[in-house]
């Protein structure tokens, strides 16, 4: 929301083989506000996170992030908001941001794919 405190809390351990994990937010799973994907070896790309959106079905311009805060086994917690012209990704030391391309007002969506066991997710 406005004050930007809100966030989406996916809290989860990544696999101690992890290829790549994504976590998607939208309004359902053709439409994506958010499609964030980290590698560590997927398509092509090592330790890199990828980012895009998805309209229609219709993946977006890929934005490949130069940090990549993860390693394999790492427990964390991704913090994700949003207002009208960007997503914010925050991690304890790191933060990712994103347009928000689609100017989606409200996320009713969100799936965690891959490598990732999810433990908890929180809409605060
Ligand atoms: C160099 C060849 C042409 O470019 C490549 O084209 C690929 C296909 O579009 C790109 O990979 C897709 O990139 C998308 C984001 O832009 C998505 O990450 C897409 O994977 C979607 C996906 C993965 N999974 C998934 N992984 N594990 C599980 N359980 N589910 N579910 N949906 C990937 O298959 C890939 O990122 C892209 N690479 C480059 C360098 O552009």
């Amino acid at each position: 929301g406005p004050t930007g405190t809100e966030c989406i809390k996916v809290k989860g351990k990544i696999l101690s083989d992890a290829k790549g994990f994504a976590v998607n937010v939208g309004k359902d799973s053709s439409t994506l506000m958010l499609h964030f994907n980290p590698r560590f070896d997927c398509h092509g790309d090592v330790n890199t996170i990828v980012c895009n959106s998805k309209e229609d079905g219709a993946w977006g311009e890929e934005d490949r992030k130069a940090d990549f805060p993860f390693q394999h086994g790492d427990k964390i917690e991704i913090c994700i908001s949003f207002d009208a012209t960007e997503v914010k990704v925050k991690l304890p030391e790191a933060e990712f941001e994103f347009p928000n391309r689609l100017g989606m007002e409200k996320i009713q969506y969100l799936a965690v794919e891959g490598d990732f066991k999810v433990k908890a997710i929180k809409f605060s």
